[in-house]
């Protein structure tokens, strides 16, 4: 399922139209508040669908039967770039635990690259949701590494990706690679560069939070 959160005009359309704008998206603290605030719609819309279970509370006068998140999910990113979308999800599915992987891109002579990957730290996904948020879903190919080796540990109940902006391309990779995700994105654009990049884009989802970094 692909859910495209600017499809209708609310603000997620104008966080996203500041994450573009290059008089304003060098306002890191702006665009990784945007960034953010995408992760917590995106939240809100997947704990809709997430198992839940009745308990009975107390209130000061009386006993109540309310419903609760049954199993709670586990948050994963991709480091750097996927933090701030990371702290939205985390904002408001704050009962989560969470999981990191380290991937970059490396290129070669001909600018050509391929995604060498780090460090991944996760608990348990056995049994629970799995949310992965990927600020920029270009080609896929560094999400799908990640996945297969989050799926390392265990097997999810759900499988849920967030994006910012996705390509086109990026879409259909996830969907023919994990035909049972559920994808969330802010927006798609059509293209992607050369160099991998979705046009028209942002630019560098990492660079804008925290920074342009050194090529190595
Ligand atoms: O357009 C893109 C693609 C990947 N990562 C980014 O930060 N931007």
């Amino acid at each position: 399922m692909l859910t495209i959160l600017s499809e209708k005009f609310s603000l997620v359309n104008q966080w996203i139209n500041e994450l573009r704008n290059v008089e304003i998206q060098h306002d890191r603290m702006r665009f990784r508040r945007n960034m953010e605030r995408i992760g917590e719609i995106a939240a809100f819309e997947i704990s809709k669908g997430l198992e839940t279970r009745e308990v009975e509370i107390q209130t000061p006068l009386d006993t109540i039967k309310v419903t609760e998140i049954a199993v709670q999910p586990v948050i994963t990113t991709i480091l750097r770039a996927g933090v701030p979308l990371f702290e939205g999800i985390l904002n408001y599915l704050d009962g989560a635990d969470c999981g990191f992987v380290a991937a970059y891109r490396k290129h070669d002579a001909n600018d050509y690259f391929s995604i060498k990957q780090d460090y991944l730290t996760c608990p348990s996904i056995e049994g629970r949701p799995l949310i992965v948020g990927d600020p920029m879903l270009a080609t896929g190919a560094s999400l799908i590494e990640a996945i297969k080796d989050l799926l390392t540990h265990g097997t999810p109940s759900q499988l849920h990706i967030v994006a910012a902006i996705a390509s086109r391309q990026g879409v259909e990779t996830i969907q023919n690679a994990y035909p049972d995700a559920e994808i969330w994105v802010g927006a798609i654009d059509e293209n992607l560069t050369s160099k991998g990049y979705i046009t028209p884009g942002l630019g560098d989802a990492g660079d804008l939070s925290y920074g342009e970094k050194l090529q190595r």
